[in-house]
């Protein structure tokens, strides 16, 4: 069995995907015309040509202006489900995806929408796919912290239908502590915690979204390989970390592949797990981003399977449906030996 087959048939979680950044140009089109929102792209091979980033901000600004096309519960159900059918195909049996609420009742597209178009496109998945999902809202950093406060009071008739809150957006100039006290509230509303630190952010954000948000999960996490000490914390701790390989090579917090920090990451002890971001943007689902960076760094086929099992172990699923599910990895590996 070649390595893109292991992959291909590896049962694996995925814990960082932004459901907006799933938006493919087709389905972009698509809503435009049937909500009758002007996009400024003639054609879908436009729309691709423009996905050239030189870093964070200049992703960000053409994904914030891609959701303008996401108006009603269908376009939400729609645009969830059509991601839960990629994430099946390549074998996710589980996914914790994030939204950006603020997105989208910024341009007077109301929460509830929001979540019951996701919710009842996380249902179908589990219905029709067999795939089990969470759903966690994410603060945009780039605002205040009044906002992130009236975002979760305006989350709290929904609560029920989130595992966890996130923190997205523009990295360098809003550092976790600015989030302080609305982390502390969500974590009293019994949500999990996870922040994006570390992506183009210093190893001392890393160490605010540790030290001060008391985070259950990190996302990206890449520049706490530049602080020893900080490396030996996440370690000793098991702190998950949501590695995008295809998004840092896209948004060039890596100049290559080959310069990834996931081989240090794995002979350091993290506890890394491999996921796709925004594959709409960035170029692959999270078999490419398996598959690219295996065949650039030269991953080995219990590495694979580790990083497989971790999405299952660092993922909010109850202690039980964890072992269950990393139960059927280590079949997988034991049956393709
Ligand atoms: N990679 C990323 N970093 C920060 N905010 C994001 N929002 C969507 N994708 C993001
Ligand atoms: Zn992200």
């Amino acid at each position: 069995m070649s390595l893109d087959t292991y992959i291909a048939g590896l049962p694996k979680a995925e814990l960082h995907l932004h459901i907006e950044g799933s938006l493919e140009p087709e389905l972009m089109f698509e809503l435009a015309r049937r909500n009758g929102v002007a996009i400024p792209f003639d054609s879908v091979e436009a729309v691709r040509a423009a996905y050239d980033f030189s870093n964070l901000q200049d992703f960000l600004d053409i994904y914030y202006a891609g959701a303008n096309v996401l108006l009603t519960r269908r376009d939400f159900e729609d645009l969830a489900f059509a991601y839960f059918q990629r994430a099946a195909a390549d074998n996710v049996r589980h996914a914790e995806i994030f939204f950006d609420p603020q997105t989208h009742t910024d341009r007077g597209v109301p929460f509830g929408v929001v979540v019951e178009g996701l919710i009842a496109g996380m249902e179908r998945a589990k219905t029709e796919l067999g795939v089990t999902s969470g759903l966690i809202l994410s603060f945009l950093r780039h605002l205040s912290e009044e906002e992130a406060f009236a975002t979760l009071e305006a989350a709290t008739p929904y609560l029920r239908h989130f595992v966890g809150v996130g923190l997205d957006s523009s990295e360098v100039g809003h550092p976790p502590s600015k989030f302080e006290r609305v982390f502390a509230a969500a974590r009293e509303l019994g949500l999990k915690l996870c922040a994006h630190a570390g992506e183009e952010g210093p190893p001392a954000y890393v160490r605010e979204a540790l030290d001060l948000l008391h985070i259950d999960r990190m996302d990206h996490g890449n520049r706490s390989m530049e602080d020893e000490d900080l490396i030996l914390r996440l370690a000793a701790s098991r702190m998950t970390l949501t590695v995008c390989p295809l998004s840092n090579l896209k948004l060039c917090v890596v100049r290559d592949l080959k310069d990834h920090p996931v081989p240090e990451m794995l002979r350091r002890g993290l506890h890394v797990t491999l996921n796709s971001d925004d594959p709409a943007y960035f170029g692959g689902y999270v078999n490419e981003n398996y598959r690219q960076l295996a065949q650039a760094v030269g991953l080995t086929r219990d590495q694979l399977t580790l990083l497989a099992r971790n999405s299952f172990e660092g993922s909010f699923l109850s202690e039980p449906d964890k072992a269950a599910r990393i139960a059927e990895v280590e079949a997988y590996a034991a049956r393709s030996a």
